[in-house]
């Protein structure tokens, strides 16, 4: 495609991707006049605790689906065929166990940050540990998520790179600054329709001008890109079932399960319900929304039949790749690429907003809050508007980073999950199903030499293993330092933030043989307060059955 070609962009295109940014302010602003007008931290970071499950659910979606997703998953499948699709498997414990672990004991402990429970569990500075690590995770991802779009809309049409970035960044900033949690969740509802749409439309078009679904079909099956299922158990192959479908569980729970961005969108709903109805709302959504990427690969496939464009396009990124097809098709179709190019800053626009208002939101209460406990609620609300600012701004900076980056963003983006969502996913799981697990500094200590990991031993391992491995590793030695230092008494055990594991496994068993097999499960209560006694009401639970299930599905599965 060559960029001078300006017939690719007719006025209609530009209009709609005006819409968008502006419909974008539009409920940004909405959401800065009405309600409580955001003078609140309750209100702004929390939406007041009174979100509907739906809305919760697409935005939870768009939190974690992005530009990378929209062009990396149809790179990927043109590359490599539709192993990638595997990952689907992963999205059901990925998101069984958020909804029936995670959420109801965050939820009941009433937290703002995820990583409060790091501190009522272990210890400050674990709870530190622990923001830190996460403030570094996602203003890294931000970065990606805004490069992507603008660098692989330039390097084919020709658009303002920097001047693109530019206007999303800040239009991004200003409607997450001034409307809130409120405003970001409504914004992502409608971004996550926009991008259903743009994929969709560049589905019909292309299968359309490839002949029709039996051609397409014809020419990725002779193409050898309908993958097969693959069972080869070696840890150093890319993607096999194994990598994704398991090791895909450890990514969906770092990402579903505690990472801030999600956990506060459960934690705004009105009640534990909408909170866990929200998770289930997710999968259709999320198998939808990789049916389409992928199709998307399959149609470009077809299309291009594993051509290599590099020559053409003056560069190898597949990524690139993508956009040229998508220019290709929709071409002479007028609001067409206007569609696909508002699908594409949909995807980056949802996801950094809520990358912006998460971590303003821990910034304000791991890290500021609890040095000034006195500060008025009108100041507290005025700082963290200025953070989810500077944090927009901090973002443009990583894009220029991420130019940097070189790698295929996809990779980028699941490498930066795997290697620093991992550990904090293992410091929750080491608090939430091992009540002797205590805080040691060590715990700390082997957090950032897992995450530091990567760079010495991983560089073979699939890097769709790194989330299972770093957790695990994270795990064990928390467990073992916990029993060379004394593992934590079950009084000592801060009530609701234990989930009584052995006890829902053996739900089957009579009381008395639980009672011996797993000495006294302790079956705490929601905590009311932080100034609840540490008497933990050694009280059996007699599990759901879902829960039973899951909880005996989750082990079987491990083992
Ligand atoms: O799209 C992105 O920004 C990141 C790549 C996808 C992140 C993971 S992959 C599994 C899960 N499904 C999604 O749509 N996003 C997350
Ligand atoms: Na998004």
């Amino acid at each position: 495609m060559d960029p001078s070609d300006q017939k690719l962009f007719t006025v209609v295109d530009f209009v709609i991707f005006g819409v968008l940014l502006a419909a974008s302010l539009g409920i940004g602003l909405y959401h800065a006049l009405s309600g409580g007008r955001q003078r609140t931290t309750q209100e702004f970071l929390m939406a007041d605790r009174s979100m509907k499950c739906l809305p919760v659910s697409l935005s939870l979606i768009a939190s974690f689906q992005s530009a990378v997703a929209i062009i990396g998953v149809p790179a990927e499948i043109y590359t490599h065929g539709t192993q990638y699709w595997f990952i689907g498997c992963a999205y059901i414990l990925g998101l069984l166990i958020p909804a029936h672990v995670f959420i109801p004991i965050l939820y009941r402990l009433r937290l703002s940050s995820a990583y409060q429970y790091l501190e009522l569990r272990f210890s400050k500075p674990v709870r530190i540990c622990g923001t830190l690590t996460f403030i570094f995770q996602m203003v890294i991802y931000m970065g990606v998520c805004v490069y992507t779009p603008a660098f692989a809309l330039n390097a084919v049409t020709g658009f303002e790179l920097w001047g693109t970035v530019l206007a999303t960044g800040l239009v991004c900033t200003l409607y997450t600054t001034i409307g809130g949690l409120k405003a970001v969740i409504w914004t992502d509802v409608f971004q996550t329709l926009v991008m259903f749409a743009g994929q969709l439309a560049v589905i019909v078009v292309g299968v359309q001008k490839t002949g029709g679904v039996s051609e397409v079909w014809r020419k990725v099956w002779e193409g050898n890109r309908i993958s097969a299922l693959d069972l080869n158990p070696d840890p150093t192959e890319r993607h096999t079932f194994w990598t994704l479908g398991v090791g895909g569980v450890f990514l969906m729970l770092s990402l579903y399960g505690v990472n801030q961005a999600q956990v506060q969108r459960y934690l705004s709903a009105r009640t534990e319900k909408d909170a866990v109805r929200s998770c289930y709302m997710v999968f259709p959504s999320l198998q939808l929304a990789l049916a389409l990427s992928c199709v998307m690969g399959l149609v470009m496939f077809a299309c291009y039949c594993g051509e290599d464009h590099s020559s053409k396009l003056g560069t190898a990124s597949r990524d690139a790749m993508v956009i040229s097809f998508v220019m290709d098709m929709l071409q002479g179709l007028p609001g067409l690429p206007g569609l696909f190019i508002a699908c594409l800053f949909s995807a980056a626009l949802s996801t950094i907003s809520s990358a912006f208002n998460s971590l303003a939101t821990v910034t304000m209460e791991d890290l500021i809050k609890p040095h000034f406990p006195a500060m008025t609620e009108a100041r507290a609300t005025l700082l963290s508007k200025a953070l989810a600012m500077s944090y927009g701004l901090l973002c443009l900076a990583m894009a220029y980073l991420t130019h940097l980056m070189g790698d295929s963003v996809l990779q980028v983006a699941l490498k930066i999950f795997g290697m620093v969502g991992g550990p904090i996913l293992g410091l929750f799981c080491l608090g939430i199903f091992f009540p002797w697990a205590n805080s040691t500094v060590s715990i700390r200590r082997a957090q950032h030499g897992v995450a530091c990991f990567p760079t010495v031993r991983f560089y073979s391992l699939s890097y769709m293993w790194y989330s299972a491995f770093n957790c695990s590793t994270v795990i064990l030695i928390g467990l073992i330092i916990s029993f060379l230092t004394g593992p934590m008494k079950a009084e000592d055990v801060t009530p609701g933030t234990v989930y009584p594991l052995l006890g829902k496994l053996l739900c089957f068993l009579p009381e008395r043989h639980k009672k011996k097999l797993c000495g006294v499960t302790p079956q705490v209560q929601t905590v009311r307060s932080r100034a609840a006694p540490r008497i933990v009401k050694l009280v059996f639970t007699r599990g759901t059955s879902t829960e039973c299930i899951l909880v005996s599905g989750v082990v079987a599965f491990a083992l």
